[in-house]
């Protein structure tokens, strides 16, 4: 009990240091930078995933130094791919919902002052429908955990992936090469991720 409540201590404060130094390397990327690392994304995404089309895949608006996925976004509409982007669920306050998003989509501020689609039940993908999950992330490690702002969104949206042996969607990680650290405390909760895609590198693992 002593030792296991101390290790979670250590973990916890870990986790925490990471997410403010990974975050702090990424917001300190200058203009230049991201828009070509937003354009060597986009290359690499079609090199290595190259999703057929007519499916459907789940991304976010870049926020916080994110890598930016803006010219993804309008490459995958010009191929005729569904895109979605995660709503904060309006009764629950901490699972993700996937709005479709289209060009004319009605926009709205979230409690962080990130976009997303003006909440339409009739609008929303069940998330095991999706074809892929881009998802954000603020640091990885070589095994593939994630670490991500520390709200809990994805992993609990993600909860039932593995024990209800979802096939879909296929998760990949979207990072700056600078957010891979060598190795991340991981906590029970955690979702890793078996594909990483950044600027430069494609990571797989099992
Ligand atoms: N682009 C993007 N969209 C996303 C996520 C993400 O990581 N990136 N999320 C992934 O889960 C969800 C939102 N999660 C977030 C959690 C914390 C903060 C954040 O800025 N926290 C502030 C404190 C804010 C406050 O409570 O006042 C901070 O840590 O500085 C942002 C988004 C859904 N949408
Ligand atoms: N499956 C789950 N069920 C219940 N609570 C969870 C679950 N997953 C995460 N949480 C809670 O969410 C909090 C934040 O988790 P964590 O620090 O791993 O978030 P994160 O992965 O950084 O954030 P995000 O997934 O939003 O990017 C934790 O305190 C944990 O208690």
């Amino acid at each position: 009990m002593q030792k296991n409540s101390s290790s979670n201590i250590k973990s916890s404060e870990l986790r925490k240091n990471i997410r403010i130094e990974v975050r702090k390397r990424r917001k300190s990327l200058d203009e230049n930078f991201q828009t070509q690392a937003e354009s060597s994304l986009n290359i690499n995404f079609f090199q290595h995933i190259n999703p057929a089309k007519n499916t459907a895949i789940g991304v976010y608006l870049s926020n916080d130094g994110e890598l930016e996925t803006n010219l993804l976004i309008q490459s995958l509409w010009d191929k005729n791919i569904a895109v979605f982007l995660p709503v904060i669920h309006p009764f629950n306050g901490k699972t993700l919902l996937f709005q479709r998003y289209e060009k004319n989509s009605t926009m709205t501020q979230n409690r962080y002052a990130i976009l997303e689609p003006k909440l339409n039940c009739s609008e929303i993908c069940p998330i095991d429908q999706l074809d892929f999950l881009l998802m954000p992330l603020v640091a990885f490690d070589e095994q593939g955990n994630r670490l991500g702002m520390g709200g809990g969104y994805y992993d609990r949206t993600l909860a039932t992936y593995y024990n209800q042996g979802w096939t879909k969607p296929r998760l990949i990680g979207l990072a700056h090469d600078c957010q891979k650290v060598s190795q991340l405390p991981i906590e029970a909760w955690d979702v890793p991720l078996p594909e990483i895609l950044t600027p430069t590198q494609y990571y797989q693992w099992g």
